[in-house]
Protein backbone atom coordinates (compact mmCIF):
# COMPACT_ATOMS: atom_id res chain seq x y z
CA UNK A 1 0.00 0.00 0.00
CA UNK A 2 1.30 3.56 -0.93
CA UNK A 3 -0.10 6.19 0.87
CA UNK A 4 0.10 9.79 0.65
CA UNK A 5 -1.45 12.73 2.40
CA UNK A 6 -2.84 15.60 0.37
CA UNK A 7 -2.29 19.44 1.24
CA UNK A 8 -5.73 18.97 3.31
CA UNK A 9 -5.02 17.53 6.26
CA UNK A 10 -6.07 14.10 6.59
CA UNK A 11 -7.11 13.44 3.27
CA UNK A 12 -4.94 11.21 1.42
CA UNK A 13 -4.72 9.01 -1.70
CA UNK A 14 -4.30 5.51 -1.55
CA UNK A 15 -2.37 3.35 -4.01
CA UNK A 16 -3.23 -0.57 -3.04
CA UNK A 17 -0.79 -3.40 -3.75
CA UNK A 18 -1.99 -4.89 -6.80
CA UNK A 19 -1.25 -8.79 -7.44
CA UNK A 20 -0.87 -9.47 -11.05
CA UNK A 21 -0.54 -13.66 -12.62
CA UNK A 22 -1.16 -14.72 -15.78
CA UNK A 23 -5.02 -15.14 -14.76
CA UNK A 24 -5.43 -11.25 -13.81
CA UNK A 25 -5.05 -8.84 -11.08
CA UNK A 26 -5.98 -9.57 -7.25
CA UNK A 27 -5.88 -6.44 -4.45
CA UNK A 28 -7.36 -5.45 -1.14
CA UNK A 29 -9.46 -2.83 -1.96
CA UNK A 30 -9.50 -2.62 1.99
CA UNK A 31 -8.42 -3.78 4.73
CA UNK A 32 -9.40 -2.11 7.76
CA UNK A 33 -5.81 -2.57 9.74
CA UNK A 34 -3.89 -1.38 7.21
CA UNK A 35 -5.79 1.61 6.79
CA UNK A 36 -5.67 2.34 10.22
CA UNK A 37 -1.72 2.12 10.19
CA UNK A 38 -1.47 3.96 6.89
CA UNK A 39 -3.42 7.00 7.59
CA UNK A 40 -3.35 6.97 11.84
CA UNK A 41 -7.43 7.06 11.25
CA UNK A 42 -9.71 5.05 13.27
CA UNK A 43 -12.47 4.82 10.72
CA UNK A 44 -16.04 2.33 10.62
CA UNK A 45 -17.69 1.77 6.73
CA UNK A 46 -21.19 1.12 7.20
CA UNK A 47 -22.21 1.64 4.20
CA UNK A 48 -21.00 0.91 0.32
CA UNK A 49 -21.96 2.72 -2.55
CA UNK A 50 -21.83 2.28 -6.48
CA UNK A 51 -22.71 4.23 -9.53
CA UNK A 52 -21.59 3.72 -13.03
CA UNK A 53 -22.12 7.14 -15.67
CA UNK A 54 -21.04 7.90 -19.11
CA UNK A 55 -18.43 10.39 -19.73
CA UNK A 56 -19.80 13.76 -19.23
CA UNK A 57 -21.48 12.65 -16.23
CA UNK A 58 -20.57 15.49 -12.81
CA UNK A 59 -21.75 14.16 -9.57
CA UNK A 60 -21.37 16.63 -6.86
CA UNK A 61 -20.21 18.76 -4.56
CA UNK A 62 -22.01 16.62 -2.26
CA UNK A 63 -22.11 16.13 1.64
CA UNK A 64 -24.17 15.70 4.29
CA UNK A 65 -24.38 17.89 7.41
CA UNK A 66 -23.96 17.47 11.37
CA UNK A 67 -24.75 14.37 12.57
CA UNK A 68 -24.98 12.43 9.35
CA UNK A 69 -21.86 13.54 7.95
CA UNK A 70 -20.23 11.07 6.02
CA UNK A 71 -15.96 10.14 5.64
CA UNK A 72 -15.73 8.19 2.01
CA UNK A 73 -13.17 5.89 0.49
CA UNK A 74 -13.64 6.21 -3.14
CA UNK A 75 -12.34 4.06 -5.92
CA UNK A 76 -12.59 3.81 -9.77
CA UNK A 77 -13.38 -0.21 -10.83
CA UNK A 78 -13.96 0.74 -14.61
CA UNK A 79 -13.16 3.84 -16.10
CA UNK A 80 -11.18 6.98 -15.35
CA UNK A 81 -12.43 10.08 -13.47
CA UNK A 82 -11.16 13.52 -11.85
CA UNK A 83 -12.37 12.96 -8.37
CA UNK A 84 -12.33 16.29 -6.17
CA UNK A 85 -12.94 17.01 -2.60
CA UNK A 86 -13.52 20.23 -0.99
CA UNK A 87 -12.26 20.91 2.68
CA UNK A 88 -15.54 22.96 4.32
CA UNK A 89 -14.19 21.96 7.56
CA UNK A 90 -14.81 25.35 9.85
CA UNK A 91 -11.71 25.15 12.02
CA UNK A 92 -9.39 24.21 9.15
CA UNK A 93 -6.48 26.58 7.58
CA UNK A 94 -6.85 24.80 4.27
CA UNK A 95 -11.19 25.84 4.36
CA UNK A 96 -12.33 25.97 0.90
CA UNK A 97 -9.15 24.49 -1.02
CA UNK A 98 -9.51 21.48 -2.83
CA UNK A 99 -7.26 18.11 -4.21
CA UNK A 100 -8.20 16.59 -7.43
CA UNK A 101 -7.06 13.20 -8.31
CA UNK A 102 -7.18 10.94 -11.29
CA UNK A 103 -8.78 7.52 -10.33
CA UNK A 104 -8.82 5.31 -12.67
CA UNK A 105 -9.31 1.12 -13.34
CA UNK A 106 -5.65 1.44 -14.45
CA UNK A 107 -4.00 3.52 -11.40
CA UNK A 108 -6.16 1.43 -8.53
CA UNK A 109 -5.65 5.04 -6.67
CA UNK A 110 -8.87 5.80 -3.56
CA UNK A 111 -9.22 8.85 -1.70
CA UNK A 112 -10.12 8.99 1.18
CA UNK A 113 -12.29 11.82 1.79
CA UNK A 114 -12.90 13.08 5.62
CA UNK A 115 -16.22 14.29 7.03
CA UNK A 116 -16.45 17.85 6.67
CA UNK A 117 -15.51 17.72 2.88
CA UNK A 118 -17.89 17.96 -0.14
CA UNK A 119 -16.84 15.31 -3.08
CA UNK A 120 -17.82 15.12 -6.44
CA UNK A 121 -16.26 13.98 -9.64
CA UNK A 122 -16.28 13.99 -13.32
CA UNK A 123 -16.27 10.92 -15.70
CA UNK A 124 -13.44 11.28 -18.56
CA UNK A 125 -13.65 7.53 -19.81
CA UNK A 126 -16.59 6.42 -21.86
CA UNK A 127 -18.03 4.95 -18.88
CA UNK A 128 -17.32 4.97 -15.13
CA UNK A 129 -18.09 2.27 -12.19
CA UNK A 130 -17.71 4.27 -9.08
CA UNK A 131 -17.36 2.53 -5.76
CA UNK A 132 -17.08 4.06 -2.37
CA UNK A 133 -17.71 2.98 1.31
CA UNK A 134 -19.27 5.67 3.72
CA UNK A 135 -18.95 5.86 7.68
CA UNK A 136 -22.24 7.07 7.91
CA UNK A 137 -25.29 6.32 6.88
CA UNK A 138 -27.15 8.17 3.70
CA UNK A 139 -30.00 10.85 4.98
CA UNK A 140 -31.84 12.83 2.75
CA UNK A 141 -32.76 14.98 4.84
CA UNK A 142 -29.22 16.06 5.59
CA UNK A 143 -28.08 15.96 2.16
CA UNK A 144 -26.49 19.57 0.97
CA UNK A 145 -23.98 20.63 -2.04
CA UNK A 146 -22.27 23.04 -3.55
CA UNK A 147 -22.74 24.17 -7.29
CA UNK A 148 -19.77 22.72 -9.81
CA UNK A 149 -18.73 25.79 -11.14
CA UNK A 150 -18.48 27.71 -7.98
CA UNK A 151 -16.40 30.78 -8.83
CA UNK A 152 -14.77 31.11 -5.03
CA UNK A 153 -13.33 27.18 -5.46
CA UNK A 154 -12.13 27.62 -9.35
CA UNK A 155 -12.30 23.93 -9.85
CA UNK A 156 -10.69 22.48 -13.02
CA UNK A 157 -12.63 20.21 -14.48
CA UNK A 158 -10.74 19.27 -16.61
CA UNK A 159 -13.67 18.89 -19.52
CA UNK A 160 -15.36 21.71 -21.51
CA UNK A 161 -18.73 23.12 -20.14
CA UNK A 162 -20.49 21.68 -23.04
CA UNK A 163 -19.55 18.16 -22.40
CA UNK A 164 -20.85 18.14 -18.90
CA UNK A 165 -24.15 15.98 -18.14
CA UNK A 166 -25.12 17.38 -14.77
CA UNK A 167 -28.16 16.83 -12.68
CA UNK A 168 -30.82 19.18 -12.07
CA UNK A 169 -30.60 18.86 -8.42
CA UNK A 170 -26.86 19.74 -9.06
CA UNK A 171 -27.72 22.45 -11.35
CA UNK A 172 -29.48 24.03 -8.19
CA UNK A 173 -27.16 23.86 -5.20
CA UNK A 174 -26.08 26.72 -3.88
CA UNK A 175 -22.57 28.59 -3.63
CA UNK A 176 -20.40 28.51 -0.86
CA UNK A 177 -21.39 32.11 -0.31
CA UNK A 178 -24.75 31.48 0.31
CA UNK A 179 -24.87 28.18 2.43
CA UNK A 180 -22.43 30.38 4.83
CA UNK A 181 -24.49 33.77 4.74
C1 LIG B 1 -26.18 8.93 -2.14
C2 LIG B 1 -27.38 8.02 -2.04
C3 LIG B 1 -28.44 8.15 -2.89
N1 LIG B 1 -29.51 7.30 -2.77
C4 LIG B 1 -30.60 7.44 -3.73
C5 LIG B 1 -31.23 8.82 -3.78
C6 LIG B 1 -31.62 8.99 -5.23
O1 LIG B 1 -32.93 8.47 -5.44
C7 LIG B 1 -30.64 8.11 -6.01
C8 LIG B 1 -29.53 8.90 -6.68
O2 LIG B 1 -28.98 9.76 -5.71
P1 LIG B 1 -28.06 10.96 -6.14
O3 LIG B 1 -28.56 11.57 -7.41
O4 LIG B 1 -27.87 11.84 -4.93
O5 LIG B 1 -26.68 10.18 -6.48
P2 LIG B 1 -25.28 10.88 -6.71
O6 LIG B 1 -25.43 12.15 -7.50
O7 LIG B 1 -24.37 9.84 -7.23
O8 LIG B 1 -24.84 11.29 -5.25
C9 LIG B 1 -23.56 10.95 -4.74
O9 LIG B 1 -22.66 11.74 -5.44
C10 LIG B 1 -21.47 12.18 -4.81
C11 LIG B 1 -20.32 11.87 -5.70
C12 LIG B 1 -21.23 11.76 -3.43
O10 LIG B 1 -20.11 11.85 -2.92
C13 LIG B 1 -22.34 11.31 -2.60
O11 LIG B 1 -22.02 10.05 -2.04
C14 LIG B 1 -23.64 11.21 -3.25
O12 LIG B 1 -24.29 12.45 -3.02
O13 LIG B 1 -30.06 7.22 -5.04
C15 LIG B 1 -29.57 6.31 -1.82
O14 LIG B 1 -30.55 5.56 -1.73
N2 LIG B 1 -28.52 6.20 -0.94
C16 LIG B 1 -27.42 7.00 -1.02
O15 LIG B 1 -26.48 6.83 -0.20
Amino acid sequence: MIVKETKLANCFVLEPKVFNDSRGYFLESFNQNTFQKVTGLSVNFVQDNESMSSKGVLRGLHFQTGEFAQAKLVRVIKGKVLDVAVDLRKDSITYGEYVAEELSEDNKKQLFVPRGFAHGFVVLSNTAIFSYKCDNYYNKASEGGIIYNDKSLNIDWKLEEKDFIISEKDLLLPTLQSINS
